[in-house]
């Protein structure tokens, strides 16, 4: 589904700043169905590389391929459009405070340009899925912060997404908000067959869902794999920082 290939992003030096090597020759594949963990520490790319995976940013050089797609070749438009099919959801929400939850998850959906009707059923049955119907007059300002993610999650899912990003989504969360939020995850994944792609700094979000994980430093993938083999051998040395003194907590 998502093909990464010898992708580097390069910033350009600025007044006394020197050039920024973001992501530095990467290969990586998200396979449909993948929940795929991309974890390291601060700066090291993780953020970079989702910009590049939903069209905001282009690579200095090196191909991305979504669903087939160069994104590079794409027109605006189509970029556009592709863009209307990848759902992401942020650590702090990037909900709109004006706007009730119901409205929230009509957003997406009134710029797509979905008829009052559909924006009516969808915005019910994806605010009922999440758990948030009895709370859709509510204020983003009137909800917990788990609330507040779930809102975002029924907005991301508004247009029928393929692929679900998710930035650090659980990292402004408490522990057990945090494991019902990553439940929601994995259930949106495993019944709407939906893929998933999410950066965390935290190896216990990757040990609750991702079947597949890359370790990353300083732009460049350090180690790449399946989790459980990750979590069992794991070969460098930042992955077995990562994974000290982790339980196995893993949501089935
Ligand atoms: N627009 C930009 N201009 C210049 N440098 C940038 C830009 N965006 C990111 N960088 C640099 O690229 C490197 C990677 O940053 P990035 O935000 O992708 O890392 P990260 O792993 O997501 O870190 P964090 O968890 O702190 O967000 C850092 O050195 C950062 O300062």
């Amino acid at each position: 589904m998502i093909q990464i290939e010898q992708v580097t992003k390069r910033y350009p030096a600025k007044q006394r700043e020197r050039e920024v090597i973001a992501l530095q020759e990467i290969d990586l594949q998200i396979e449909k169905g993948d929940i795929f963990g991309i974890v390291g520490y601060s700066g090291a790319g993780k953020s970079t590389l989702l910009r590049l995976l939903n069209g905001l940013e282009k690579p200095t050089s090196g191909s991305i391929h979504v669903n087939g797609k160069k994104l590079a070749v794409l027109s605006d438009g189509e970029l556009r459009v592709l863009r209307q099919k990848i759902g992401m959801i942020f650590q702090h929400y990037h909900l709109l405070w004006s706007r009730t939850v119901r409205e929230n998850v009509a957003f997406p959906l009134e710029i797509a340009g979905k008829t009052k009707r559909e924006i009516e059923q969808r915005t019910e049955e994806l605010l009922r899925r999440v758990g948030l119907w009895e709370r859709k007059d509510a204020y983003p300002s009137e909800l917990s912060g788990g609330q507040k993610q779930r809102v975002g999650i029924a907005r991301a899912l508004a247009n029928d997404p393929f692929l679900l990003l998710c930035d650090e989504a659980t990292s402004a969360l408490d522990p057990e908000t945090t494991t019902s939020i990553l439940q929601l995850i994995k259930e949106i994944n495993q019944e709407m067959g939906i893929t998933v792609a999410l950066i965390t700094h935290e190896m216990s979000v990757v040990d609750a869902i991702c079947n597949k994980v890359a370790v990353m430093e300083t732009g460049s993938i350090v180690e790449l794999g399946e989790v459980k083999q990750v979590f069992r051998e794991p070969q460098h040395e930042v992955t077995k920082r990562f994974t000290e003194g982790l339980g196995g907590d893993h949501i089935a």
